[in-house]
């Protein structure tokens, strides 16, 4: 096989990587990224062959293995040449099997998960932490430092400390690491992101209304005022963990709010429109649970700013995210769907002109375990380490 046949196979699928002589530069999503190959990084076919998987070249720690985001991440990781999974803690589950507590991943070669008193992260060199806020920061604080933590918990986003203890109704025992963690909405904090040791996951409802109202701020195409948000969950957003209400005889054929006017991500969706307008904004924002697994709408409403019309926000959406592997924005009037995004980390999105004159309807669909939790971890992680941002994320959307 030629050189420059081996490259082109392995940037499609994601393999390649830095490594010692350089051969080219690469225009990679909009930014000048170099890689090279040759030396002792020359990568060969070799390495996708099954026979290597439990010798990749970055050890992963997994906290929090045996809930829905811990399972994402081992089905995405499945399909990594570079990392893989040599530690898994569980809580209730600790000593069991992956393949027992979830049968769907029985083919893949796991560690049994230990509690996180008996883990060794001496072994491991960056941490995907899947557990729930409050607990994640006092095992984060923890930690050796030598370790990149990817946090899917909501405990190092908020850069405010009171407004965390204000919203989440506890204290916060890790302000000083909370100072250096990096919030990972991909596409908009790339930069910061690859420097990062410890990135602050988003949630997945600010995920989705974050994509595409922060560059309709930036670019000041819409009011401050009056922003509108109505969310729509699945099911598995709650966590496996939940209780009675998650029940299937109690979400089955209906549809409910809940957290209103309260909900505990009202603050980071605010923080990070905030910082995209650089003057505090507030918006009304109220979350529902939806008969479905997975899957995450959110219908936002807007006042387009003087003389702006419905084309100039679809234009700057377009600008925006033309060069983005994950967020794409429809053709016009084509209306995004959960089930076009399920099982992939793509955001899909577009704009509509509302009835009202000078208002506009937003929608943007994520899954919210994969764009909205586990796959944008694993976004973040590359990006941190080095590697291709897609490199494991290559699945396109289960439908139907
Ligand atoms: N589900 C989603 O769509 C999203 C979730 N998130 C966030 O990601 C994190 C994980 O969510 P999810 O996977 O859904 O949650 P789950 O409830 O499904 O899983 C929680 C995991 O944490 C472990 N755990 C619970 N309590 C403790 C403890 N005291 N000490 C150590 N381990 C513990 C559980 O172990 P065991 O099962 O053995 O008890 C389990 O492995 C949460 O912070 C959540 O808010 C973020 C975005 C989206
Ligand atoms: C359906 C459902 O219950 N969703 C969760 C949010 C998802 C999530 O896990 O958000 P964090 O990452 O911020 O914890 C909720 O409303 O609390």
């Amino acid at each position: 096989m030629s050189t420059a046949t081996f490259n082109s196979i392995c940037f499609n699928q994601g393999y390649l990587r830095k490594g010692a002589v350089k051969i080219s530069k690469v225009k990679n999503r909009g930014q000048r990224v170099k890689f090279y190959v040759g030396g002792a990084s020359v990568l060969s076919t070799k390495c996708m062959q099954s026979s290597e998987k439990n010798k990749k070249e970055v050890r992963i720690g997994l906290l929090g293995a045996s809930g829905y985001t811990g399972a994402e991440i081992v089905r995405l990781l499945a399909n990594h040449p570079y990392f893989g999974i040599t530690l898994m803690t569980a809580d209730r589950k600790a000593g069991q099997s992956m393949g027992s507590v979830f049968p769907h991943l029985i083919t893949q070669d796991l560690p049994t998960m230990v509690s996180v008193k008996d883990a060794a992260f001496s072994s491991v060199d960056a941490v995907f932490c899947c557990l729930p806020h409050g607990t994640t920061q006092e095992i984060i604080k923890g930690l050796p430092c030598h370790l990149k933590i990817v946090d899917l918990s909501a405990d190092f986003r908020l850069r405010d400390i009171a407004e965390y203890e204000e919203w989440y109704g506890q204290p916060h025992s890790a302000s000083e690491l909370q100072k250096e963690a990096v919030y990972g909405l991909t596409e908009i904090s790339r930069e910061d992101v690859k420097n990062a040791r410890l990135v602050a996951n988003p949630g997945c409802y600010p995920t989705s209304i974050q994509l595409p109202l922060v560059p309709l701020i930036k670019a000041k195409l819409i009011e401050h005022r009056n922003i509108i948000i109505d969310s729509k969950s699945g099911v598995s957003g709650a966590g496996r963990g939940a209780k009675e209400a998650n029940l299937y005889s109690e979400i089955a054929e209906g549809i409910y709010s809940y957290g209103v006017t309260k909900h505990r991500h009202v603050p980071e969706i605010e923080q990070g429109l905030s910082d995209a307008a650089q003057s505090k904004i507030n918006v009304s924002f109220t979350p529902h649970l939806m008969p479905m697994i997975r899957g995450m709408q959110s219908t936002i409403y807007v006042e387009m700013s003087q003389g702006v019309t419905i084309e100039d926000l679809y234009q700057q959406l377009r600008k925006s995210y033309e060069d983005e592997e994950f967020v794409k924005l429809l053709d016009k009037g084509v209306v995004p769907r959960t089930h076009n995004v399920r099982g992939s980390n793509y955001c899909f999105m577009n704009v509509f002109p509302d009835r009202i004159p000078g208002r506009a309807i937003i929608i943007s669909v994520i899954d919210n375990l994969v764009k909205g939790a586990s796959g944008q971890a694993l976004q973040n992680l590359n990006i941190m380490l080095g590697y291709p941002e897609n490199t494991g994320l290559l699945y396109q959307p289960l439908f139907p």
